[in-house]
């Protein structure tokens, strides 16, 4: 992929912090080459764990793994794979607060490649764009389909979302358990992490609570 098709799908090529660190020539391979070299590495490693890839079960573990990588599990890195996202006028001239809550997401601890699981809440107030409801939920799943820490994935989405409504009244919070901290290390099964960011009319602390109201209405 080109730098140019980068840039016009929004996520930046220079590299900034919130971006997911990309080597130059990440785009180079396919993706069906990309299946096929990773499919050698991994049954490198299973080889190194011992197993016996002869085996009927094991014998296509590497392919599926290498499959899993590039097309499902960080199919969030290669920006060909960027949603479409569809905004429209607000011509019905709705100017409160829209709430998209409860977004289960799929993501990866980029320091140990275990899983992420966790919900979105995202609200944003119209500055004359509206986006369609499913889009923003494929935000948060291109960005969470990538080796990830929580703090970068919220705001790639809350930054994301603030450039294609063309506005900074927009808050995302993210809700998660990590894997990594739940089923091995510490092992820690109740602890959870939560990230929030927002701009603009969600700077008043009211607004915040009708949101926090609304994505949470127990
Ligand atoms: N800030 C942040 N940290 C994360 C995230 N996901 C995982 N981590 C942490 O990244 C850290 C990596 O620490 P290291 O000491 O290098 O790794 P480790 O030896 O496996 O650490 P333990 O998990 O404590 O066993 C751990 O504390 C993880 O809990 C995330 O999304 N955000
Ligand atoms: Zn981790």
């Amino acid at each position: 992929m080109e730098n140019k098709n980068f840039e016009e799908m929004g996520d930046s090529h220079q590299m900034t912090s919130l971006e997911t660190p990309l080597r130059s020539d990440a785009f180079k391979k396919s993706d069906e080459e990309k299946i096929k070299a990773i499919q050698q590495h991994f049954s490198k490693i299973m080889e190194e764990l011992g197993l016996d890839l002869t085996d009927d079960s094991l014998k296509g573990t590497p392919y599926r793994v290498a499959k899993m990588y590039v097309k499902e599990l960080f199919m969030g890195l290669n920006p060909a794979n960027k949603p479409k996202l569809s905004v429209f006028d607000n011509k019905y001239d709705y100017n409160k607060m829209l709430v998209e809550s409860d977004i289960t997401f799929n993501s990866s601890c980029e320091h140990h490649f275990l899983p992420i699981v966790g919900k979105a809440h995202v609200g944003y107030v119209s500055s004359g764009k509206v986006i369609g409801l499913s889009k923003i939920n494929r935000v948060v799943d291109y960005y969470a389909k990538r080796p990830q820490v929580q703090e970068r994935m919220s705001l790639q989405i809350f930054n994301e979302l603030k450039e294609v409504l063309d506005t900074d009244n927009v808050i995302v919070v993210v809700e998660a358990e990590h894997l990594c901290v739940s089923s091995r290390g510490i092992n820690d099964k109740t602890s959870k992490t939560t990230t929030i960011e927002y701009a603009g009319v969600f700077k008043d602390a009211n607004t915040r609570n009708d949101f926090f109201k609304l994505m949470n209405p127990k």
